[in-house]
């Protein structure tokens, strides 16, 4: 879901030299800094005890810290290691708090949880989530609370994700045949994984026969990717002129979104006249909450659209890279991949075919996924969440309005925790009750606490059936005689931890 964080979202900006960076940061530096030195010192001088942190600069605090190629959690997980697992960094005018180790990520998830359940309030997600109304961006209250429980109950539970099976099983079949039809050519993995994941959410968000799955689709990638890149005026949220230049780009994409999901709204609108019939989608669900009906929480076009967006991003983009990261550790490792693959076969033999009936019984690949989402976690930082109110966090100060960054990616690789921490071992979750349920710290790819991510129920066959399908159906090899240790996994710079460059692997359609 979009997942989009704010903060970090302005490092990829750094790290992609963008020229608006550039070209707007020195203008407005110098009068910044005229109006700091007139008007010091502010609230925070004031404040003692902040936890550690690298010692910040004038005007750009410690962002000069962050600037380079490598995504930012990698930057966040050197500092950590200097300053410690509660670390305060000044990024712009705005204090942030990076947590680093599971004890950490309990006090902020489970003991203080109350007071860090709000979002930090940005340019860019204000106007992509319709003024916070979308459930991820929403600020903590009963609007979130509703809205959340509408979609938990309606779409997310075991339930309605079963009654989608057949939705996952088509769209999944179909990445199989376009596989065979290209077997023994270089298959561009990551791009088909991502369009069938797509795809799934697309049909359970706007029915069979959506006219615009696709320029919807590829109109929520640019915002996406704008989001990601976007974010200077929130590193200076007191000069407002930024906020208003910021906006013109975003503005733009998000109009033509708007445009489509208003489309859609209306269309499923007339439908429910009676002029169709078919299976309910998300947005007939949604519409049961529409202001006309009699329902006790409302919900206008515009909040619905916000929501839309939020199942489509948490539906698309997380469960795709889970899959791609899973199939890339098993070409670096061919064992797990063998014992994988041994595996599902044994289990589906019998029927010639995957489907999801015997999904249960694959007990090593649930631990793969596992290993991959310890390792890749799709969120590395997970959503930035900001405390109401002043507290205090392992005797240090942490000031009201921080913005809270946890670091799941680097918690899930930390020595400390766990054994051969950068390897890639399956076997460490066989006979071992660590899950992602939000209860073991060290392991926290969905969150925790009250935000913790809704969508798991939704998730894991998104991954699981394509998963198995991949592992039954087809042997697989590296282009160009590359070997199996010569993969890079270098992650993107980005919001969430897709693959830097696109899997392509040469496929083998196996005949029992
Ligand atoms: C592997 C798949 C997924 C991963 C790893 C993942 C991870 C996350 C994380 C880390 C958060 C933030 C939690 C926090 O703030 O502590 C989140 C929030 C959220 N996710 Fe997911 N997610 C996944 C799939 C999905 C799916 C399939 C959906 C819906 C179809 C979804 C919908 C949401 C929503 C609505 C939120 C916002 C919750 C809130 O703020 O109250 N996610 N997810």
């Amino acid at each position: 879901m979009v997942h989009s964080g704010p903060t970090f979202m302005v490092m990829e900006e750094l790290h992609s030299h963008n020229l608006f960076l550039f070209y707007i940061i020195p203008s407005f530096l110098f009068l910044f800094l005229v109006f700091k030195l007139v008007k010091r010192p502010n609230s925070e001088n004031s404040i003692r005890n902040l936890p550690p942190g690298p010692r910040p600069l004038p005007l750009i605090g410690n962002i000069h810290q962050l600037v380079g190629s490598l995504p930012t959690h990698h930057y966040f997980k050197r500092l950590a290691n200097e300053y410690g697992p509660l670390m305060h960094l000044k990024l712009g005018e705005v204090s942030n708090i990076i947590v680093t180790s599971p004890e950490m990520a309990k006090e902020i998830m489970k003991t203080h949880d109350i007071n860090f359940c709000d979002r930090p309030d940005l340019l860019s997600l204000r106007l992509v989530s319709y003024n916070g109304c979308s459930i991820v961006f929403s600020q903590y209250g009963h609007y979130w609370r509703q809205v959340r429980k509408i979609c938990t109950i309606e779409l997310l539970s075991q339930k309605r994700v079963q009654s989608f099976r057949s939705i996952r099983e088509e769209e999944v079949s179909q990445l199989v045949k376009k596989i065979c039809a290209n077997e023994g050519s270089i298959f561009n993995l990551s791009q088909n994984i991502y369009s069938v994941t797509y795809g799934i959410a697309a049909r359970i968000a706007f029915g069979k026969k959506s006219r615009y799955q696709q320029e919807f689709i590829s109109k929520m990638n640019e915002q996406l990717i704008l989001i990601e890149g976007f974010s200077v005026a929130d590193l200076y949220p007191s000069i407002k002129v930024l906020q208003i230049m910021g906006k013109s780009k975003i503005e733009k994409v998000h109009r033509e979104i708007d445009r489509i999901l208003q489309d859609i709204i209306e269309e499923h609108k007339n439908r429910e006249s009676g002029n169709c019939e078919g299976e309910e989608d998300l947005v007939d669900v949604l519409l049961k909450f529409e202001p006309e009906k009699e329902s006790e929480f409302l919900l206008t076009d515009d909040k619905i659209k916000a929501v839309i967006q939020d199942i489509f991003v948490g539906g698309g983009e997380t469960s795709s890279s889970v899959v791609e990261w899973g199939m890339s550790e098993m070409i670096k490792n061919p064992k797990v991949m063998e014992k994988a693959q041994a595996e599902v076969r044994r289990v589906f033999d019998s029927k010639g075919y995957v489907d999801e009936t015997c999904l249960n019984q694959l007990i090593y690949l649930k631990s793969i996924i596992k290993e991959t989402m310890r390792l890749h976690p799709p969120l590395p930082l997970l959503v930035p969440k900001v405390n109401r109110e002043k507290c205090q966090i392992n005797g240090y100060e942490i000031p009201a309005k921080s913005r809270v960054i946890i670091n799941a990616w680097a918690i899930g690789r930390d020595p400390k925790y766990w054994d051969e921490a950068e390897s890639f071992k399956p076997e460490r979750f066989l006979n071992n009750s660590i899950d992602f349920r939000g209860t073991d710290y060290e392991f926290i790819p969905f969150g925790s606490g009250r935000r913790i991510c809704p969508g798991t129920a939704f998730a894991i066959p998104n991954i699981e059936l394509p998963l198995a399908q991949l592992l039954y159906n087809f042997d697989w090899k590296l282009p160009n005689g590359m070997k199996n240790e010569e993969l890079d996994m270098i992650d993107l710079p980005g919001i969430t931890s897709k693959r830097a460059n696109h899997l392509c692997l040469i496929p083998i359609t196996r005949r029992p």
